[in-house]
Order: C-alpha cells, then structure tokens, then sequence
C-alpha cells in the first residue's frame, strides 16, 4: 500500500512537470500578451516536501551525461550519487541565482528550490543569464525554474514566489541539505545566517556590485556566521545596490558560479571551502585575493555558547532597512516644496523663467536628461564651491525664477531641495522639486524618454 501510494505520487509530480513544461512552452509560443504569468511552474507552498526517492545507482543516462565530472577521482560514482541525492536552496534568483542554479542543475543536484519574490524585468537581462526576452513579467522563481529544468530535465525544480520572511524562513531551510544566499539586501542576510544556524544549514553567501564580488562559506565546520563577524548591521545609508551602483554582467556570474562550486563541495566533501575564508574579487584589477576570517564568536548571539537570539526576529526593523529593494518614495518635502512632472511639463511650455537642476552623477545625465538642465551632482551639493556657483547665477536671475530640481527617482531631489533651501536660505528663490524624478516624466509626460 505505502509503495503504491509512493509510486502514485511520483507519477503524479512527473506528469504535473510535465504539464507545466507544455504550458510555459505553449505561453512563450504565443506571445508574452496571451500569457497568465502566475499559472506555469505555479509557486510551491513553504510546506511542499521533497520525494524522499534516495538515488542508490546511476542510470545509463547518468553515467553519459556527467561522464566528464564523475571521471574526477575526487568526484566518481559516489560525489556524483551525493549530488543527486542532494537538495539546494537558492534564495534570489537574479545576478547570482541565475548562474549557481544553472550550475548546479547542470551537475546533476537532485532538488533545486528556486526563490524569488520578484518578476524578470529588462533590465535584469544583462546579467540574470537564467531568464529570456520571452519571459519578461514572469516570477523569477518560475522562469528560472523552466530555465534549469530545460537545461536538465531530471532535476526537481521548485519555485517559490514569495519573499523569504521571519515566517517561512525556518520551515523552508529544514528541507534543504545546502543554502546559497543570492540576495542584495542586508535584512535578508541576517535572516538567512540566523534561519541557517537554527536549522543547522550551510549558507553559502556571494555578494556582487560594480566591478567586485564576494565569497564565503558561513556555519559550516565550526567557521563563522555572519553575526560573529558583524554583529550590528551598517547603517542603511551606507549600502548601495544594483539598481543605484550599477554592476558589470559578468561579476556576478563568476561570483554566483563560485557559490554552486562550494555548494558541490560541500555536497560531494571535496577539499577546502571558503568556511572562515572571505574571496575578494576585483573584476577591474583583475585580482583574487583571500583573507582569512576571525573564528566563529563564543559571544555571539546566534551561533556562539549561550545564544541570545533563538527564534526569529524582524530583520527589517534590526537593519532599518526593507529586505526587498522595491522602489520606495521618500516624502520628505512639504506638497507645496514640490511639482508634478506635468507642472514642469506646462513651465517649459510656456516658456516660463526657470532653473533646473540635475542632481544625478554625470553618467547618468549622458543617458538622458531634460534640455536646459544643469547638473550639480546630489554628492557634490554641499560642497562649497558649488554653492558659490549656484548662489553667482541666482544674483543674476530675477527673484521670482524658481529653481527646480530634479533627479531619477524623485529622492535625492528632495535630499537636494533640504539642503539648498539650508545653504541658501539668504537668497529669495523657491526651490522646489519634480516628484518621481525622470522616471514620472517618461510615465506621464514622454514615453520616448528612456527609464533605467
Ligand atoms: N527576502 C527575499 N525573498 C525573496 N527574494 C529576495 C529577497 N531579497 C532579495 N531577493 C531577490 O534576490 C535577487 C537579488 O538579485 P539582483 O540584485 O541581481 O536582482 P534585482 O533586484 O532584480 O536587481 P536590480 O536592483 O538591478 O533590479 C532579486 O531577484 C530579489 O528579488
Ligand atoms: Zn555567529
């Protein structure tokens, strides 16, 4: 009874893989318009469990198809057995999910969970190899797993659509063997290195931005976590991601790829990890350098002797800052401080005396800006040779001229607005800003403007 229930469900999830590979298929066949993007690869639940089907014996099959690693005396029929065998969590499927998923499917791991609670954008493409033109707007999670399973069909890919919380974290962990963190933001680093340590996993952390990357292993062997290095989280202002940084494609991709080679080591026990290890990588030096790491902390408050912290906490509240990076507005003008981007719209219409300033860096301007407008870059507004300037072209404009500001979003306008209305408060202009920046100004008034 207990096996032919067993054998049901297996031809149950074959068939459902199936069914959902002929329906993304079908959807990519017909155009990105016709598709419902929440119906193919359909988000598993936190609580879905893996077939525990242990692999003992390698097909024909898999003895050609990973013939070139299993040759490997340190690898052979038994590394090869441990990674089928073997079940990966990978938690953000962008710049460096896509590549360690694509890895680790190709390796043969027997269980992918893919989890992401964002969808493919554009803009994600240069570097995000896993996703397509045709799968833009889907969840990542999904695309990502379609992407792996049209790699190798014989690894069970799961997708998760949702955001990794205080919530779900523990009940998800627990199914997997290994952990890779793919994340960008600070919230969700500490609440996978504390989920890891509760549930007893290997987390294995990249990091990616501009022309650098980062590697390590935390909670395995008895190294570090994250906390025993970093105790408290920087402060929010201090990080930058992405989508603010800007990052060459290929950083990642050699950063995410070194995460599925630690995640095959520590499957297939093979040689050093980058346990108590950090890689630093310079993409532009072409450097890679190692230094070692303090020890895992007695004193720390997860992982050390007497832990403090033994359940879940609000990661967000902890960092002061969002574990997604979803566009936030900042509201830190009054409304009367500020103008839509249809208001400009009308100013330079009607040709009405005016000053606009830029405040993002000069490389972004050479993208696109507004005609007229000068660039006073947001890191450079305090600065006192700057203002001097500014204050020079103010004496020589009508008191009444209002100065606007505008940026890419519609925050650091405001951040600039604060400060000149502080710096220049002798001087009679209104300064007010644009809100939503250019990003409004392509939405409601130019669709030909470009948005990056
Ligand atoms: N708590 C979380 N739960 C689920 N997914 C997460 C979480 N935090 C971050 N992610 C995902 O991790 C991935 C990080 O990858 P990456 O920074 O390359 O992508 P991105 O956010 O699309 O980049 P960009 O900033 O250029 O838009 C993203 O896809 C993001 O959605
Ligand atoms: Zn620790």
């Amino acid at each position: 009874m207990e096996s032919e229930l067993h054998e049901l469900r297996r031809q149950l999830q074959e068939k459902t893989k199936e069914i959902n590979r002929l329906n993304l298929l079908l959807r990519e066949k017909d155009g990105l318009g016709n598709l419902d993007v929440t119906l193919p690869f359909t988000s598993a639940d936190t609580n879905v469990s893996h077939p525990d089907i242990p692999c003992e014996t390698l097909s024909n099959a898999s003895i050609a198809r990973y013939s070139r690693q299993l040759i490997l005396p340190e690898v052979g029929v038994k590394g090869q057995l441990a990674l089928a065998n073997a079940s990966v969590l990978i938690v953000g499927a962008g710049g460096l999910g896509c590549p360690a998923a694509l890895y680790l499917a190709a390796a043969g791991t027997g269980c992918l969970g893919l989890l992401d609670y964002d969808t493919v954008e554009l803009s994600n493409l240069h570097r995000q190899v896993l996703h397509t033109e045709q799968r833009v707007s889907v969840p990542k999670s999904s695309s990502a797993a379609f992407g792996c399973n049209q790699l190798n069909s014989t690894v069970r890919c799961i997708p998760y659509h949702m955001q990794l919380d205080s919530q779900n974290a523990l009940q998800l962990l627990r199914q997997y063997d290994v952990v890779l963190d793919c994340t960008d933001n600070v919230a969700t680093r500490y609440l996978l290195n504390d989920a890891c340590i509760m549930a007893k996993k290997p987390l294995i952390s990249g990091s990616a931005l501009r022309f650098e990357g980062q590697l390590t292993v935390y909670n395995y062997q008895d190294g570090p976590c994250y906390r025993c290095l970093y105790p408290t989280p920087p402060p929010p202002e201090t990080v930058t991601n992405c989508s603010d940084g800007g990052v060459l494609g290929v950083i990642p991709g050699i950063i995410g790829c070194l995460q599925a080679l630690e995640a095959v080591k520590v499957i297939c026990s093979l040689g050093n990890t980058y346990s108590q290890r950090l890689l630093l990588f310079d993409g532009l030096e072409g450097t890679f350098r190692t230094i070692k790491l303090r020890p895992r902390q007695q004193s720390c408050v997860v992982c050390g002797d007497n832990p403090s912290v033994t359940k879940l906490i609000d990661y967000e509240q902890f960092c002061g800052s969002r574990a997604n990076d979803k566009e936030h507005s900042l509201e830190l003008l009054k409304p009367e401080d500020r103008i839509s981007a249809k208001e400009y719209q009308s100013i330079v219409k009607e040709k009405l005396p005016h000053l606009l300033i830029d405040v993002r860096l000069p490389v972004e301007q050479e993208i696109c800006s507004l005609p007229g407008a000068w660039n006073i870059p947001i890191g450079d507004i305090h600065k006192e040779e700057c203002l001097e300037k500014l204050r020079k072209k103010l004496q020589e404009t009508d008191d009444s001229v209002p100065v606007y500001l505008v940026c890419r979003r519609g925050n650091d306008s405001q951040e600039a607005v604060k400060a000149l209305k502080e710096k220049l408060k002798d001087m009679p202009h209104k300064f007010k800003d644009i809100y939503g920046g250019l990003h409004a100004w392509s939405k409601h008034v130019d669709t030909d403007f470009p948005v990056y």
